[in-house]
């Protein structure tokens, strides 16, 4: 049977690849709001969506099939039936408490008349001024609230790293840290459930979204076909890597390890991949704020259970056992400079993207670890990314590899 998922690594030849390109839910960010859906800065669209279209064109140029969340989810909703159950899903998590608002939305919704218009309306959410006025029947309704939204935005979607992560043949479809986000994860179940490109298809499901604890997939790496690389972080539980692991090695696909890298629990890096990425065979971006307190868990499969060793060695000689290659090079984020590591992690300078070995995307504003890495001999791509980062997310966060040639 065909597998339509392949990723076997951080750095082979990217084929095929998952984005979304931010949408009108950008537009109903507010300052009050900003802090409970993550973000920090209210971005412009227009030049956001003109970046992530360069984005794009860059992928395909390097020959990259470049799908789109919003395609497979309007293309995933195969008949009345299954947009109606979406419908009820997406409303029954959206945390509205009037029921005639929700019926109303939901009418709303179902009016739309394409499926690609409904699945870009459930992403933009719904401000209360869009519904038609209704009686207020119940004391829900009378009781003034001066939120102005009926469903929230889901800003967030162009980070596609996040909802879902494709590990080897499978797909871990992600219980999320914040509300705002877990919404998010209705389309990848949509998908994987039922679009063409999925359904059926020898797909194992290594974590699912009713899970109890949290994992991200920014903190999911897949560092070779052996290892997998996981971070505890504000985002992902301890208790989700086991249960990850678990699975994982229940699915036989071939991983034999997964490291557990404690990193803490900060906003500003919420997840690995924002102060860890794999560049090449031997080489990898590195936040040096994160190597002091870092702490490495290796879990494997035990006789009875799992064994989970606490690695008692610095990072390079952990990378270098558990990846099998005599010589690790970290490269530092803003080089030995600590303020200078600071600001450009903060805007994702070890955010990478390997699309094939030695050579990654990048954002170009983040100068000093962008000449670190080509002083490396890591080839370089650029992208503007003033309007993409004010998400606090790079060009790892913003892609989800469905396709990678094995290495
Ligand atoms: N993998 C990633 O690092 N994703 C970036 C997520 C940014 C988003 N505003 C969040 O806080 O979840």
């Amino acid at each position: 049977m065909s597998h339509p998922i392949n990723v076997f690594s951080e750095i082979g030849k990217l084929k095929t690849v998952l984005l979304h390109r931010p949408g009108k839910e950008l537009e109903n960010l507010m300052p009050d709001y900003l802090e409970r859906l993550l973000f920090d800065d209210i971005p412009y669209l227009e030049q956001a969506q003109r970046e992530h279209d360069q984005f794009a064109e860059l992928l395909v140029s390097k020959g990259v099939e470049v799908l789109y969340l919003e395609d497979l989810a309007a293309e995933a909703l195969l008949n009345d039936e299954i947009k109606e159950k979406f419908v009820d899903q997406y409303l029954n998590e959206a945390n509205i408490k009037s029921k005639t608002a929700k019926q109303k939305a939901k009418e709303l919704l179902l009016a739309l008349p394409t499926n690609r218009e409904l699945i870009d309306k459930s992403m933009a959410g719904m401000q209360k001024v869009e519904l038609p006025k209704f009686e207020l029947s119940s004391l829900t309704d009378m009781v003034e609230s001066d939120y102005p939204f009926v469903i929230d935005p889901m800003p967030n979607l162009y980070f596609t790293r996040d909802p879902f992560a494709t590990i080897g043949h499978g797909v871990s479809l992600n219980h999320m840290y914040a509300e705002t986000r877990n919404r998010e994860t209705i389309y990848g179940q949509y998908i994987f459930d039922f679009h063409p490109r999925f359904a059926g298809k020898d797909l194992p499901r290594v974590y699912d979204r009713d899970d109890s604890t949290r994992i991200e997939g920014g903190d999911e790496l897949v560092l070779s076909k052996d290892v997998l690389a996981i971070g505890i972080s504000q985002r992902t539980d301890a208790a989700s890597i086991e249960k990850m692991a678990k699975s994982i090695f229940a699915e036989n696909m071939g991983f034999k390890h997964i490291l557990a890298f404690n990193i803490g629990e900060y906003r500003k890096f919420m997840h690995l991949d924002t102060v860890f990425t794999m560049v090449d065979y031997d080489k990898f971006s590195i936040h040096p704020e994160i190597e002091g307190e870092l702490v490495v868990y290796s879990i494997s499969e035990g006789k009875d259970g799992l064994d989970i060793i606490r690695e008692e060695d610095s990072l390079e000689n952990i990378l270098c056992k558990y990846l099998n290659i005599d010589k690790v090079h970290l490269i530092r984020c803003g080089g030995g400079n600590l303020t200078a590591a600071a600001r450009e992690q903060w805007n994702d300078g070890s955010n990478t993207l390997t699309i094939a070995p030695g050579e990654v995307i990048v954002y170009d504003r983040n100068t000093i670890t962008n000449k670190l890495l080509e002083e490396a001999g890591v080839k370089l791509n650029y992208l503007p990314g003033s309007e993409l980062v004010r998400g606090r997310g790079g060009p790892r966060c913003m892609s989800m590899p469905i396709i990678r040639e094995d290495i």
